[in-house]
């Protein structure tokens, strides 16, 4: 592969939305969809390409072929056209490539419905269900958590995937978000292995396409996918997306780290999650109103020597029972 293909890659993608007309907007999303499937198949001919210069015949994956008007310089995808290995070894080596991305998978624990759990909490208290961020988990369980955010980045948030696994070892029933920048699907797939069952998405540092791409890998792993907003024109981005489920806003500003709890208003989906800055009952109640049915809490909770009794001021009133 070299940049001229990648360029033209992108060119295809962003060439129709200048013009107008739901035709368009038609031919737009299949011309999305085709795009996503070149790069799904551009990856794997990269590594196939790259093997190749370095005298590599044996090809990693199968070139099950590029999408339909897809007129790539791939001669040799040309000359195998059907996908069929062309000597043992390589047949070997496709099939141990499906077998390793399933194997891990395999011993990753089962995936529970994250959307559920919020649900059913906001139905059981009449107020939004909480999903906190942790760090003695079973005490937030047991405050009235209906599920709990787990933070995976070492450097910036002293998390880990380490201590997602050693939480959802230890028995916690609630659900848990694995709360990680995600920059590429891997980091997704190690989610779910290490027992995540859900992950955020933040639309500030993904393009549609990778959102879109990812929210589908999400499907397929049995993982929700919750997609962050901070401002009005993610959200309108965000909601052009098809097949997203939960939509979180963040009140905090990522830019200056600053909190507005006001940003919750230009909330337009029903199904939204509260992010940050959310302290008192009276908080609790301003984002309720303004439609938000679950909120995700760290400080407010952390900082306090007993996350039962953080709960339970946060509300307003004991959300355990
Ligand atoms: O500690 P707070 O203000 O209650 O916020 C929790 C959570 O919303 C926040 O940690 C968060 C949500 N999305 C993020 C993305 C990056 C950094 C931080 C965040």
């Amino acid at each position: 592969m070299n940049l001229h293909t990648l360029n033209r890659f992108s060119v295809r993608v962003q060439q129709p939305e200048s013009k107008v007309g739901s035709a368009t907007v038609l031919a737009v999303r299949e011309e999305e969809a085709n795009a996503l499937q070149v790069k799904e198949w551009e990856v794997g001919m990269l590594q196939n390409e790259l093997a190749a210069s370095q005298g590599i015949r044996i090809r990693r994956r199968p070139p099950t072929g590029p999408p339909l008007h897809y007129v790539g310089p791939f001669e040799f995808h040309v000359q195998n056209e059907g996908g069929t290995p062309r000597n043992i070894l390589e047949e070997i080596i496709w099939h141990k490539d499906m077998e390793v991305s399933q194997k891990s998978l395999e011993n990753a624990p089962p995936s529970r419905d994250f959307i559920a759990a919020l649900r059913e909490a906001n139905l059981k208290t009449g107020l939004p269900g909480l999903i906190a961020e942790v760090e003695i988990a079973q005490a937030y369980e047991r405050g009235g958590a209906a599920c709990l955010s787990v933070l995976t980045d070492e450097k910036f948030f002293k998390g880990s995937f380490e201590n997602l696994e050693a939480i959802r070892k230890a028995g916690v029933k609630c659900p848990l978000l694995c709360k990680e920048f995600v920059m590429d699907s891997w980091q997704i797939y190690y989610a779910r292995i290490k027992g995540a069952d859900a992950i955020l998405l933040i639309a500030a540092v993904l393009p549609d396409l990778d959102i879109r791409y990812m929210v589908k890998i999400c499907k397929m792993l049995g993982l929700a996918a919750l997609v962050e907003v901070h401002d009005e024109r993610e959200m309108d981005r965000v909601l052009g997306i098809e097949g997203i489920e939960l939509i979180g806003i963040n009140n905090r500003n990522l830019e200056t780290f600053e909190v507005d709890i006001s940003n919750t208003s230009f909330l337009k989906e029903s199904e939204v999650v509260g992010e940050s800055g959310l302290f008192t009952p009276d908080d609790i109640a301003y984002v309720q109103e303004a439609g938000v049915k679950a909120v995700l809490v760290g400080e407010s909770i952390v900082k306090q020597s007993d996350p039962g009794k953080g709960i339970t001021g946060l509300f307003g009133k004991d959300i355990s029972l």
